[in-house]
């Protein structure tokens, strides 16, 4: 994906300058006196307290804060900024979308495409699972809705998740509902989160969990009343922080690593893969029948 020397213009006709992950352009930055910063994108929010060295992003690509390719482009860059940035040491992950933490991979944007767009597009999940897994800074995802598939594998590449009570907020790799299947990388990470057996089990029936299912299983970490997600976040990033930043971030490689030189290794041909599952008929008629659904699902 183009994070290098370059211009992308984005729907609304901004346009943004990317220097080495620098982002120059149309950004609206406003500095409190009290250390709280706010940039501003178009899909992504980003508020921070640099005193505490603490940055929220908010997923803000609504309905359903689907990861479509602009919203991964300004994602990576907004990540990018905060882990060059030495101010920053933890950074939470939420959403601005009621109800909804992400409704995972965008469906349109591995439909009815040509196959320069589906490398294209797999190559920028790729980086953003890599960024996100291998990040310097502590991550905690503040849970505060649905959270399916590549929505599922944001939360679980955070150090932390806390998840709000509410049984309609249903996370977990669901992808063989839909027809296809979950990358070595995902089932790696559900893996290292859940347990072998477990993983087999959730991956093949694609489950998708209910709150308390999911703390049960391991697949979160904390519970708590919906009002209560932020606020246990903060404090679940307070303790983390505590500890000093080479001794945790060099275990936290140690413990990663492993699963990220799986996929590094590989990149090129599990694009290809990507591509050629995905430009299948039957997979492309899958998906079609599955966007239909949730489209009438309504009506
Ligand atoms: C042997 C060889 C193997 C090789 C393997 C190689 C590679 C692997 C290949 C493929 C792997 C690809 C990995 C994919 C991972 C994914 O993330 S796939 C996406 C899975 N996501 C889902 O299943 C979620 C679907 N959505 C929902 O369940 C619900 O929408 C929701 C999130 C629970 C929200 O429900 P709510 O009722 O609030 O909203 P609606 O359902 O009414 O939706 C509103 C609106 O949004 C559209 N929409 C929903 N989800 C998506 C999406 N993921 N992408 C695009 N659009 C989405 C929905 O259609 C509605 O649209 P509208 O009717 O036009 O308003």
């Amino acid at each position: 994906m183009a994070l290098v020397a370059g211009r992308k213009t984005f729907a609304a006709g901004k346009t943004l300058l990317l220097r080495a992950g620098v982002w120059l352009g149309a950004e609206a930055a406003a500095r409190g006196g009290n250390g709280a910063r706010r940039f501003v994108s178009q899909r992504v929010l980003v508020e921070s307290d640099v005193t505490a060295g603490i940055a929220t992003i908010k997923f803000k690509n609504p309905p359903v804060n689907s990861l479509s390719l602009e919203f991964l482009t300004e994602f990576i860059i907004c990540l990018e900024k905060l882990e060059n940035d030495k101010t920053y040491r933890g950074l939470i992950l939420t959403s601005d979308c009621p109800g909804i933490f992400s409704a995972g991979l965008d469906l349109r944007e591995m439909c009815g495409k040509n196959l320069a767009h589906y490398a294209e597009y797999w190559r920028a999940i790729q980086e953003t699972w890599l960024k996100l897994y291998l990040s310097n800074m502590v991550l905690v995802a503040a849970i505060n809705g649905a959270s399916p598939a590549g929505g599922c594998l944001m939360a679980l590449s955070s150090d932390y998740r806390v998840l709000a009570d509410n049984p309609r907020y249903r996370i977990g790799l669901n992808e063989t509902l839909l027809g296809i299947v979950a990358p070595f990388w995902f089932k790696d990470v559900l893996v290292n989160t859940i347990g072998h057996r477990a993983a087999e089990h959730a991956l093949q029936l694609g489950l998708l969990f209910q709150p308390t299912e999911a703390l049960q299983v391991g697949m979160v970490d904390q519970v708590v009343p919906e009002d209560q997600v932020q606020s246990t976040a903060l404090s679940v990033m307070t303790e983390w922080l505590a500890i000093p930043d080479h001794a945790r971030q060099l275990t936290k490689s140690m413990m990663r690593k492993a699963t990220a030189d799986n996929l590094i290794k590989q990149r090129e041909a599990d694009i290809q893969n990507f591509v050629s599952f995905v430009s299948r008929d039957s997979i492309q008629k899958s998906l079609q029948v599955y966007l239909e659904k949730l489209k009438q699902k309504k009506h």
